[in-house]
């Protein structure tokens, strides 16, 4: 049977327990928002297969508990992840300080890159897709070492709805 991607790639979402790291999660692969709050037991993960420059693109998100008792089972996977988004929400600063300390977590990986920042709300669905892809076409466009497309050709439907932003993605 044809294989129905071109690559795979592996993500992972960390950051404080409570920021939306599953909502935005579900969002991105399901369209789905829930506002019932289950905090994530260790590590669990989903799939959605993207198109980004032309390439199928299979994106395993995986999706770590933001509470301090799962830290080591958590920090084991950031060694394999290919992009990390660190999520923080913005109605609460405490979250936000907290990035600090997250990223000493994931200093090498984040030493001598750039880093994105996106504004999103998994509620409202509001720069969901475009977060997600563009961490994809980055490491696309760093894995094949070519030059960029001239346009950032990340094929998404962006979203009009009203703005209730809550998470913040670095
Ligand atoms: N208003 C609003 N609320 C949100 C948004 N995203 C998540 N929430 C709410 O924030 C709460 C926590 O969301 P989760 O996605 O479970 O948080 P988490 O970061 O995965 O938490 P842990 O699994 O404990 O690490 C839930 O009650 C969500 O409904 C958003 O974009 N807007």
């Amino acid at each position: 049977m044809a294989k129905k991607y071109d690559l795979l790639y592996k993500l992972l979402l960390i950051g404080d327990s409570g920021v939306g790291k599953t909502c935005l999660i579900i969002r991105f692969s399901e369209d789905n928002f829930n506002s019932t709050y289950i905090s994530t037991i260790g590590i669990d993960f989903k799939v959605k297969t993207v198109e980004v420059d032309g390439k199928k693109v299979k994106l395993q998100v995986w999706d770590t508990a933001g509470q301090e008792r799962f830290k080591t089972i958590t920090t084991a996977y950031y060694r394999g992840a290919m992009g990390i988004i660190l999520v923080y929400d913005i109605t609460d600063e405490k979250s936000y300080e907290n990035i600090q300390n997250w990223m000493k977590s994931i200093k090498e990986l984040a030493k001598d890159h750039g880093i994105r920042f996106f504004e999103t709300s998994a509620k409202s669905s509001i720069n969901v897709d475009e977060s997600f892809l563009a961490l994809a076409l980055d490491i696309l466009q760093k894995s094949s070492k070519k030059p960029g497309p001239t346009g950032r050709e990340v094929k998404i439907t962006s979203s009009t709805e009203k703005k209730t932003s809550k998470c913040v993605l670095l």
